[in-house]
């Protein structure tokens, strides 16, 4: 029997984004009907962050086997069962998975239909057998990965970010297509794991972070033995008895054949508008996504989308913040606009590398002389040198009068590291105010500090402040 729901709100999708704005439409009382296909939780619970950063956290137990010799510790070969540490990642969810789940949402006084939502009119989906008349919609049907047009690829079973999770065995030789994130963060860890594991990278490997501190990353991936690639061309993927075949090279030549288990595509990613029915909402959207302002409305003012298929930044703390703004447009009816330099990344490499607002080359493209950057090295950190870290640096670029244009961090923590600069940067923070709070000793969070007072470090060479030093000192 079909039935007719008419809620104020009704989400289409239930990852980081959809969740979010479901739980604070229901907080508030409005009536809301979120509607998931798949499994609730979405990409970053189920194929996305949270199996990833499971994965890397097994790596580095592994990797530690290794590297204690400057310690004291001899290093050993360690006892590597992937089937247990497949077990570790599906823990890892199943332990987060209450708090997404359908019944907790239900709880909370939400609607929820798990079949796919299609519009069939400006303001009507139907998902299943339920018709839902919303006042305002919201899609957050996220994205999928991109699967590019390499000759025989689709022959061959390959892997993605759906499908490498579920792995329960050590790949032997793992070809990764793709040297962005996914690609970089899954290499690391599958050879920390105990893989062979060769990257290919069209282009640059990490290419929308800082050059200089993505290259620490990158000399440390290849330092432990992943066989990195840029530049080049996949050409084509076949099967063989072992495992699969890529041709790699550039030009009309044969080209080089890497042999390998397996090969993960981590090659960019797609919105998921597939099966939406956009068009029939009004919607407009390109192949980046559903296409929004600033408010993150679509071409019909009562849709707004959110997170992954919005097409920018595709993080799961994006979809987050989207929600937040897309709640305050709904439920109070104040203007709200996205502010893109607000928002830090970080890649979970070990090192991490961590970003907000403009690199070096971007700042120096935009503002000109106006560039000041202030670099400090790990080295002169003491907690680095007590646990022999001190790869990492932090480049604070600023710009007249202190201002933050943008901060990258490499080296351990670079992740935690980066949240103080981004409170810096949404409260509109001057380095001035980054001089005056105390950071504990001895922690990493002391290269912040000391960026910022190095910023200022070259007024105590001005002539008219040792002047007035100077004859403060008559004073006795
Ligand atoms: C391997 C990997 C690692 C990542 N690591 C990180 C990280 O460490 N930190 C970070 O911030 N981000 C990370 N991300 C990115 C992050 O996962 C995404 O940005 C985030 O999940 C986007 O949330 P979303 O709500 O927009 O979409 P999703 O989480 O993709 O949710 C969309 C949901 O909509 C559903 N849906 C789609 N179409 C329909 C339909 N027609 N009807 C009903 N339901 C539908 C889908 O089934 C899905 O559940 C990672 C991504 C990957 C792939
Ligand atoms: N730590 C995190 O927050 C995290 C981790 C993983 C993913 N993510 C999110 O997921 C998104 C997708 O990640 P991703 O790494 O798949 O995408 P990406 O777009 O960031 O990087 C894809 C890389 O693949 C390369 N590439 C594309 N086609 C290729 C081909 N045919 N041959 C060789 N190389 C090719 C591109 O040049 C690019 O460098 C990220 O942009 C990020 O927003 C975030």
């Amino acid at each position: 029997m079909s039935d007719t729901l008419t809620p104020d709100i009704c989400v289409i999708g239930a990852g980081s984004g959809g969740l979010t704005v479901a739980a604070a439409a229901a907080s508030f009382g409005v009536p809301v009907v979120l509607i998931e296909k798949g499994a609730m939780g979405g990409d970053c619970l189920n194929t996305g962050c949270v199996p990833s950063k499971a994965l890397i956290a097994a790596a580095k137990h592994a990797h530690a086997f290794s590297t204690g010799e400057p310690f004291g510790i001899a290093a050993q070969v360690p006892g590597i069962d992937f089937a247990k540490v497949n077990a570790h990642v599906h823990d890892v969810i199943a332990g987060i998975a209450p708090h997404d789940s359908e019944e907790r949402f239900e709880s909370l006084g939400v609607t929820v239909i798990r079949a796919e939502a299609r519009f069939t009119g400006r303001d009507t989906v139907v998902a299943g057998d339920t018709t839902i008349k919303a006042r305002r919609f919201v899609v957050a049907a996220g994205s999928s990965p991109a699967v590019p047009p390499i000759d025989g690829l689709a022959d061959v079973p390959y892997l993605t970010n759906e499908t490498v999770f579920d792995l329960k065995a050590c790949p032997e030789h793992m070809i990764v297509v793709g040297g962005g994130p996914i690609g970089i963060e899954m290499a690391q860890a599958h050879r920390r794991l105990g893989a062979r594991v060769t990257v290919l990278e069209a282009a640059k490997a990490l290419p929308k972070d800082d050059p200089e501190n993505a290259a620490v990353v990158l000399d440390t991936i290849r330092a432990e033995g992943v066989d990195l690639r840029e530049g080049v061309t996949v050409k084509s993927v076949a099967k063989n008895a072992a495992g699969i075949v890529v041709t790699v090279g550039t030009g009309e030549g044969t080209g080089e054949r890497i042999a390998g288990s397996h090969i993960l595509v981590a090659a960019g990613r797609r919105p998921n508008l597939a099966g939406l029915n956009l068009d029939a909402a009004g919607i407009a959207a390109d192949k980046k996504g559903i296409s929004v302002d600033a408010g993150l409305r679509t071409s019909n003012r009562r849709i707004y989308a959110i997170g992954d298929i919005a097409g920018g930044l595709q993080f799961t703390h994006v979809a987050g913040y989207h929600a937040g703004l897309v709640i305050r447009s709904i439920l109070f009816r104040l203007p709200v606009k996205v502010k893109t330099p607000i928002i830090p990344w970080v890649t979970y490499t070990d090192p991490e590398l961590a970003q907000i607002g403009l690199t070096e080359d971007a700042a120096r493209k935009e503002h000109g002389d106006a560039v000041t950057v202030i670099t400090v090295p790990f080295t002169g950190n003491d907690r680095a040198r007590a646990e022999r870290r001190t790869e990492g640096r932090i480049k604070v670029v600023a710009g007249k009068g202190g201002r933050i244009l943008g901060v990258s961090i490499v080296g351990v923590s670079a992740g935690d590291l980066i949240a103080t600069w981004a409170l810096a940067v949404s409260a509109g923070l001057k380095l001035r105010d980054l001089t005056g709070f105390v950071a504990p000793y001895p922690t990493f969070s002391e290269v912040s500090r000391r960026a910022a007072v190095d910023y200022y470090a070259p007024g105590a060479k001005n002539p008219w402040v040792q002047r007035l030093v100077r004859w403060l000192r008559v004073f006795g």
